[in-house]
């Protein structure tokens, strides 16, 4: 009998999604341009429907038609020359997802030039790390309709469950299934520089120790800050190293890594004009802490307040903490909210904003009780112009604006770095004001440029000669 789906690349999370789609009863081929993964993922592991091949023509002619090819590669020029190895070998109704973090622009490209072929392309986005890929990520699929009808029953098979209902929903056309994977992983930089700050302000301001500090976070878990990120955090900080007795988290240098996805939503940002300060500051941050050389002489050279530990009232701060944390995560949720919805205007993709919040529930990195919140706001009303307006959460900013501003002025008179906490405090108080400052800076638009302005009595547009 042959395949019903074949996955090429068996890294870490092609393997995962081989085997989870093997455990959902499907009769999988496994294809690895080099054999070592191939050979890697025999070893130990052996299930009746698995078929491995070591050679493209074999693994392609081993599918049942239309082929369905699930490719999980290194993102960039690779998956182009992966789809040029595969052309040759398909026939037009075959269908090529790409599971991979691929740039929405270059999806866009590939579902055109595989169009032209009369092959279908599905840009798949998939996060949930290589547990999820196991057990049930959460799936953002794109493209042609009618070519997702037939690859929906298996991803909704591997799909992450949450309430019986599959973290797997059609997006909309062509890349735009990698272009909410690339918001998604936005939004989960901003939440894991957020969670880093209200630890940092914990540690260095309340001098919390670290167990203690999971303690907290464990407790918090059980709040309506209850996420994937804040289980896994409060975890980290328990584990403690082998070879020097210490907490893993002071054995670890602090310069974060990035692949780009979280860039890429900056840079998408910029170009569809929307605010979305936080997140990028959360790719500032990371830019930022990868200068641990200067960062260490700067230290020596450049002063600033005094770091003053306070004992009284932790408790009462733990909580201000708490609620910051919260404020940050609407506001930076809401700025990723605001960007899909401008994308899906701007794009013509008509993304279901709702139904994104609800496949978001299971099976992400991002995955919280929180996002319940938020579909049920766009259920209520798909118009919603900011989640910050939406009566669940004014409700909710309007209760914790006051502790995320509590914390930001404490960490900054003694000198802590609170870059999104900050940037969600300046976001809500800039969207709050009807009054902007900018009239300033139209003036001195005019002024140097003629570049004219608006009144705010009359319509139409004027010029001075300052
Ligand atoms: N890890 C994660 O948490 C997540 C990753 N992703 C995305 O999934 C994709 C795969 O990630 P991951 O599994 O972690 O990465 P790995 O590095 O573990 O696997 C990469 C895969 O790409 C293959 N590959 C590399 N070069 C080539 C080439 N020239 N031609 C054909 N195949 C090649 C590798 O084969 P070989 O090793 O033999 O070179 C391997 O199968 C990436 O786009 C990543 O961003 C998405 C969600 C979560
Ligand atoms: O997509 C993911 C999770 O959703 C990947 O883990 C991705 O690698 C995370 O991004 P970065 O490596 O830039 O932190």
């Amino acid at each position: 009998m042959k395949n019903t789906i074949g996955v090429y690349g068996l890294g870490v999370m092609g393997a995962n999604l081989a085997k989870n789609m093997l455990h959902n009863g499907e009769r999988v081929a496994i294809f690895n341009y080099t054999r070592d993964l191939t050979d890697a993922f025999l070893d130990g592991y052996s299930h009746p429907e698995v078929s491995a091949h070591f050679n493209l023509e074999s693994f392609v002619h081993s599918l049942e038609k239309p082929r369905k090819i699930f490719m999980m590669v290194t993102a960039g020029p690779i998956v182009d020359s992966v789809i040029q190895s595969l052309i040759p070998l398909l026939e037009p109704g075959d269908i090529i997802m790409d599971g991979g973090n691929s740039d929405f622009h270059d999806s866009n490209r590939r579902y055109q030039q595989l169009e032209e072929q009369g092959i279908h392309f599905i840009s798949v986005g998939v996060s949930g790390g290589a547990e999820g890929a196991l057990h049930g990520p959460a799936l953002m699929p794109s493209g042609d309709p009618d070519a997702y009808k037939q690859v929906a029953p298996i991803l909704e098979k591997i799909a992450a469950k949450v309430d019986g209902k599959p973290c797997c929903t059609y997006i909309g056309p062509a890349g735009s299934g990698h272009y909410v994977k690339m918001v998604h992983n936005g939004i989960e930089y901003a939440d894991m520089q957020l969670i880093t700050e209200a630890y940092l302000f914990l540690r260095k301001k309340l001098g919390l120790t670290v167990e203690e500090i999971a303690t907290v976070f464990k407790s918090w878990d059980e709040t309506e800050l209850k996420s994937y990120l804040m289980e896994i955090t409060s975890e980290i900080l328990t584990k403690m190293d082998e070879e020097t007795g210490k907490p893993m988290v002071d054995v670890i240098l602090d310069k974060a890594g990035q692949k780009g996805t979280g860039k890429w939503t900056s840079q998408d940002a910029l170009d569809l004009g929307v605010p979305s300060s936080i997140l990028t500051e959360s790719v500032f941050a990371r830019y930022l802490s990868s200068l641990k050389e200067e960062r260490t002489y700067a230290e020596q050279h450049l002063t600033g307040p005094k770091l003053v530990k306070d004992e009284a009232d932790k408790e009462a701060w733990i909580q201000f903490v708490k609620e910051a944390l919260y404020m940050g995560k609407i506001c930076a949720y809401a700025q990723g909210f605001y960007q899909y919805k401008s994308a899906s205007v701007q794009k013509d993709w008509a993304l279901d904003l709702g139904e994104i919040a609800l496949i978001f529930r299971g099976g992400c990195i991002i995955r919280a009780d929180f996002l319940n919140d938020i579909s049920d706001a766009y259920k209520g009303n798909q118009e919603v112009t900011n989640l910050l307006l939406a009566p669940f959460f004014m409700d909710k900013a309007n209760q914790m604006e006051s502790s995320l501003r509590k914390v930001v002025i404490k960490g900054f008179e003694n000198g802590l770095s609170l870059p999104c906490f900050s940037a969600a405090l300046s976001f809500y108080d800039g969207y709050r004001s009807s009054d902007s400052g900018a009239n300033i800076i139209q003036a001195q638009r005019d002024y140097f440029g003629a570049h004219t302005y608006e009144r705010v009595d009359k319509e139409g547009t004027f010029h001075t000669d300052w």
